[in-house]
């Protein structure tokens, strides 16, 4: 039976990927998944399932939003009436109503800011709404164990780390291989590719992973648009209109991502085909390695994973 989804906590992250599922409720299309350690085998950069949409009982058809404040809850109305023309509509409700809103659903997706996760499952009434329930928190630096402290003993706990262009169906989401205490069964299995594979490449990973997943997935949009932003910068600089320059820088990237994806060329064997001997991009290049780029943007990642891990523990 088709079921109903809450979502907790539906600001930027939440919206993201409750647009992503709705218009995909609408819209099927195959689904583009990287490897599944938990269904074997795949090519090196992911391989191609068509449609894990076809069990219409993995997913939801009706769906529930709560927000903290009454100002928020009526943007996010405003929101989904105007993505109203492309699925169902959702319910949209203020904190005070997530205990009945979780008693109420089948599965609960938990997009609250990672200081919030102790107040909201342990607000009275919640670990009996929750009995049962599939949780599924995106939450940065909230491990399982925390979570399975604040959850009663039935309800399953999967952590997933989706980013803002799921909003656009271009997301990367990993989730969690598993709960020990608690292994996901072949249903909730299909309910997590059915809501993640519309949304994006989706990707079964250990938990220890997470931190830095967190950081090259969660957080990557926000650096990869500074190189682009970067990028259109110089073009800018060298006199090109601002919107083309942006244009310009934006395609590039994409075209060279989806090389990597698509063939599995090596980012260096993809930089050296570009690189004529003696022509200009080998002077760009040493212009970068005199910044010590690659190095800036490897500590990036580092420094925002190490960050993530201390997300859950701050109060
Ligand atoms: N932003 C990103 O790119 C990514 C974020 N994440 C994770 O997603 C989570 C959310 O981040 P983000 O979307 O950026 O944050 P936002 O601040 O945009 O969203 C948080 C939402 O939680 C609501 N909220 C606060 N308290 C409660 C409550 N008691 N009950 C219900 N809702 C509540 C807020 O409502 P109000 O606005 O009224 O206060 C707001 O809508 C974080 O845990 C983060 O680690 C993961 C991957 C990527
Ligand atoms: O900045 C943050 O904490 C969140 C987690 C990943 C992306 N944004």
């Amino acid at each position: 039976m088709p079921y109903q989804l809450c979502v907790i906590g539906c600001g930027t992250m939440g919206i993201a990927v409750l647009s992503g599922v709705i218009e995909g409720l609408s819209h099927p299309r195959a689904a583009i998944n990287g490897n599944d350690d938990e269904s074997g085998p795949s090519t090196p950069m992911g391989s191609l399932i068509l449609d894990s949409n076809s069990n219409p009982a993995s997913l939801p058809d009706r769906f529930v939003a709560t927000v903290n404040r009454a100002e928020s809850a009526r943007k996010l109305r405003k929101v989904f009436l105007e993505l109203g023309g492309v699925g169902p509509s959702v319910q949209v409700r203020q904190a005070t109503e997530n205990v009945n809103s979780v008693a109420e659903s089948d599965v609960v997706l938990l997009c609250c800011k990672p200081q919030m996760a102790a107040q909201v499952l342990l607000a009275p009434g919640m670990s009996e709404a929750l009995e049962g329930k599939l949780l599924i928190s995106i939450l940065a630096g909230t491990t399982i164990s925390m979570m399975r402290e604040w959850v009663p003993e039935s309800c399953t706990v999967v952590r997933s780390m989706p980013n803002t262009p799921s909003k656009i169906r271009e997301g990367m989401i990993v989730v969690s291989s598993l709960d020990p205490s608690n292994p996901k069964t072949p249903v909730q299995r299909d309910i997590l590719m059915a809501l993640f594979t519309p949304i994006g490449r989706c990707r079964f990973m250990d938990e220890k992973h997470f931190d830095a997943v967190t950081a090259v997935c969660g957080s990557g949009p926000a650096f990869v648009c500074v190189v682009l932003e970067a990028m259109a910068d110089g073009g800018v600089m060298m006199g090109l209109p601002r919107s083309e320059a942006l244009e310009l820088a934006a395609q590039t990237m994409q075209g060279a991502a989806r090389m990597v994806l698509q063939t599995g060329i090596h980012p260096a064997a993809l930089k050296d085909s570009v690189t004529t001997p003696g022509g200009c991009t080998i002077a760009g290049l040493l212009a970068l390695e005199d910044a010590s780029t690659r190095s800036a943007i490897a500590r990036c990642v580092q420094k925002t994973a190490l960050h993530a891990a201390g997300l859950g523990k701050e109060k």
